[in-house]
């Protein structure tokens, strides 16, 4: 029995563009299994942020199949729904918060709508976000913090309810260098910790090094990522 939490099967993912077609993926499979970190390093434009947004259920392929800790993910909007915020945590290289609430509040919500109570939504949030050095931030609104202590809540957000699956864009993009080590290292140590897997889009050759394999694409195509002398 395979152990894995996200499978793309012969996935095609096809945009049109005016009168052209563009084929981004081009039948790729891809396997991630339980407990491991990967990266995906690959150039601007070869189709990091479409895989993400299709293995996040964000999207649909345009051909093949989308397979979550074992189930074949459907086009039915629901479920696709319930699937995402029951087993997906999503970090955006932007991080999305929600304006009108506090840190705090951001990083208790996704619970509270999977039904968390709100005592034990707090105490996961306040954890969370003590870890992200952010325990004197959590009245906070998102406005009032720089964009590196938003990101770091938007982080927080993506682990509150205990995802199986992590799904990162360029995580810690837009941090300079020595926070970005920081906050990855923490990223890292909680998904190990709590057995998750995840998938981490990275330009940063340094933090892919940390993690257990790296994987590119090329040609539309998922592959391992070897070191070419011509590169
Ligand atoms: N909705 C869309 N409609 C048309 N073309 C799209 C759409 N989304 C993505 N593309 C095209 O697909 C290609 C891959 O885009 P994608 O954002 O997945 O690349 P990327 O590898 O994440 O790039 P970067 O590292 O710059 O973020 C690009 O050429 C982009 O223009």
């Amino acid at each position: 029995m395979s152990n894995a939490v996200l499978e793309l099967k012969n996935v095609v993912r096809r945009f049109r563009s005016g009168d052209e077609t563009l084929e981004i993926l081009s039948g790729t499979d891809f396997s991630l299994i339980s407990g491991e970190i990967v990266a995906l390093v690959a150039p601007s434009g070869t189709g990091k942020s479409t895989l993400l947004h299709l293995a996040g259920l964000l999207e649909t392929p345009t051909e093949g199949e989308v397979v979550i800790a074992g189930q074949v993910i459907g086009r039915k909007e629901s479920a696709r729904t319930a699937m995402r915020r029951d087993e997906i945590g999503f970090v955006y290289q932007f991080h999305h918060l929600l304006g009108e609430f506090t840190a705090l509040e951001n990083v208790m919500l996704p619970q509270l709508v999977a039904g968390v109570s709100r005592g034990d939504a707090k105490a996961r949030a306040v954890s969370l976000l003590e870890r992200f050095g952010l325990g004197h931030r959590l009245d906070s609104l998102p406005g009032r913090m720089s964009g590196g202590e938003q990101q770091r809540a938007a982080i927080a957000r993506a682990l509150a309810n205990r995802p199986r699956i992590i799904l990162a864009d360029e995580p810690t993009g837009n941090l300079d260098s020595g926070t970005s080590d920081q906050v990855f290292a923490e990223l890292l140590r909680i998904v190990r910790e709590e057995g998750a897997a995840a998938l981490i889009a990275t330009h940063n050759a340094e933090l892919a090094a940390r993690m257990d394999r790296t994987v590119t694409l090329r040609g539309g195509k998922i592959v391992p990522y070897e070191l070419s002398p011509t590169a």
